[in-house]
């Protein structure tokens, strides 16, 4: 037992050891007390006594303490009156009014009164007859008393500026307290907890044997290492398990986060970086890449046309004519092309871009192969917002043209891009009006069992080169990006990734996303 005692005085904190000590000359000392004369501060102090409490060396005891204070319209009423007391003051005089002239002759608002009058009736202190207003003779008898209320109140006004401990009220009145309370606004309950200690007989044990409190060193000064003097202190242990104030560093958005990995993997594949314009005309956007003037992609409930401007600038008349002409009959490119009279003014219209692609065409016109291009933007969607379609996100668009190139190399880019970020792809046929072969990416989802669209690719067809003046084949894709961003943070909701969501930004790991368990 002797020992038990010796190796618990051992292991007791400094502050531990300062509050026991605090306890042994005042038991009755407050924690706020105890805090001021070790210099600690309240957290410590209470932490401590629960730390001591575990040990069943001193007891905690809780008591919470309730006091009432009158607000500042329950202080004007304590003035002035209460509203039933101002009217039965009136109508004393006046024997009865009518609501609004009882409204008048009293100051009391219009939509107040009417309150007033229906408490007066409810308590039997008034009656309404024919829409005038009149005290009943229990209501008259109110005359030279007060009710319960204004009882109540003036106490209260009494004590104007200090809490009442409710402990103070005899039963009366507390129970008119509860009718005022019901009023809402003229008082406040507040509620104080107080912490008081016991010494246990464990504690009395201890504080028998003696304890020695040695500072603690936390900081070391020059003078303590020059002197020699650090080599008799006793440090404070490092707590780990202390609590410590949360930090948010700052970091990039997610979606920016996302954007950044995918550029790096291109950048560091040898692609070169393009951009456009999120306003581009339909000729790039459509007309460029083949997709007739009737195609139903370029119905205005898919797409946001532009009115100011309403119309833009075209290429140079040889570009302009050859893409009419392949769309019209198939020009040079063995092709039949789409077999209508293809209008100029169609392709000038302005649009918010529906995809990158666009970009692509741009970028073939003015560059030679061989060549590797991606570029990153937002697109624009006629789409109705749900948890997973957003009318504006963004898309990582990409080509390689040079001789020799192949649909393989298409599958592969993809896949190895795919891999960098971490997700293994698979891949469907599928359409598009300017590539052939075309190819959709799909990712799996292990949660939901089943694969989602990431993106769309394919190899461009003559149609779309020949009028640009290019000859060798292009490898081509338009890959989503908010999708990837959703599976990569866990969300299941896109339009998260468009809030100011602080909490779920603050949570997101510092690093790419990637979970480090
Ligand atoms: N533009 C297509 C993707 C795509 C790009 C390039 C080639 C083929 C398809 C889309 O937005 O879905």
């Amino acid at each position: 037992m002797c020992e038990d005692i010796t190796k618990i005085i051992d292991e007791l904190h400094i502050y531990e050891k300062k509050l026991l000590k605090s306890l042994k000359e005042n038991e009755n000392y407050t924690p706020e007390e105890i805090a001021k004369i070790n210099s600690m501060d309240i957290k410590s102090v209470m932490s401590a006594a629960g730390s001591l409490a575990s040990k069943d060396i001193i007891e905690v005891e809780k008591s919470v303490t309730e006091s009432i204070k009158l607000t500042n319209v329950g202080k004007k009423y304590a003035e002035i009156g209460l509203p039933e007391r101002r009217v039965l003051n009136v109508l004393i005089d006046e024997k009865e009014l009518s609501m609004k002239d009882l409204a008048k002759s009293t100051g009391i608002e219009n939509y107040e009164i009417k309150i007033v009058i229906g408490w007066l009736v409810r308590k039997k202190w008034a009656k309404i007859n024919k829409g005038t207003v009149k005290l009943t003779d229990f209501g008259t008898g109110f005359k030279d008393k007060k009710g319960n209320d204004e009882l109540l109140l003036e106490y209260l006004l009494e004590c104007i500026d200090s809490a009442v401990s409710i402990s103070d009220f005899d039963e009366d009145l507390l129970e008119g307290l509860k009718q005022l309370n019901d009023r809402k606004n003229l008082i406040e309950v507040e509620k104080q907890t107080e912490h008081s200690f016991k010494i246990l007989e464990k504690g009395l044990k201890i504080l028998t044997r003696g304890i020695i409190i040695q500072e603690e060193a936390t900081q070391l000064t020059s003078e303590q290492i020059k002197t020699g003097e650090w080599k008799n202190l006793k440090y404070r242990p490092y707590d780990i398990n202390a609590e410590y104030p949360e930090v948010f560093p700052g970091k990039g958005h997610p979606l920016r986060r996302i954007i950044e990995e995918i550029r790096e993997i291109f950048l560091n594949l040898g692609f070169s970086e393009s951009n456009g314009c999120i306003l581009e005309s339909a000729f790039w956007n459509f007309d460029s890449l083949f997709q007739p003037q009737d195609h139903a992609a370029r119905e205005m409930q898919d797409t946001f046309y532009v009115k100011n401007p309403i119309s833009c600038n075209l290429p140079d008349d040889v570009l302009v004519d050859s893409v009419a002409k392949t769309h019209e009959t198939g020009g040079n490119t063995g092709s039949e092309g789409w077999n209508y009279n293809w209008d100029k003014e169609v392709a000038e219209q302005s649009v918010l871009r529906t995809h990158t692609t666009g970009i692509s065409t741009r970028f073939l016109e003015e560059n030679k192969p061989p060549l590797k291009m991606f570029s990153v933007g937002r697109v624009f969607r006629r789409e109705t917002i749900t948890y997973k379609h957003l009318p504006e996100f963004h898309q990582v668009e990409g080509i390689v043209a040079a001789d020799g190139i192949s649909y393989q190399n298409l599958l592969g880019t993809l896949k190895e891009f795919y891999k960098k970020l971490g997700f293994e792809v698979r891949f469907r046929p599928a359409y598009f009006p300017y590539t052939y072969l075309s190819t959709e990416c799909e990712v799996y989802l292990e949660e939901k069992e089943s694969w989602i669209e990431l993106g769309g690719s394919g190899m461009f067809r003559p149609e779309v080169l020949e009028p640009l003046g290019i000859d060798v084949p292009v490898l081509a894709f338009g890959l989503g990006i908010e999708r990837l961003a959703m599976i990569r943070y866990d969300i299941s909701d896109i339009r998260m990734l468009y809030k100011s969501d602080i909490k779920w930004l603050r949570e997101i790991p510092v690093d790419n996303g990637i979970k480090l368990d």
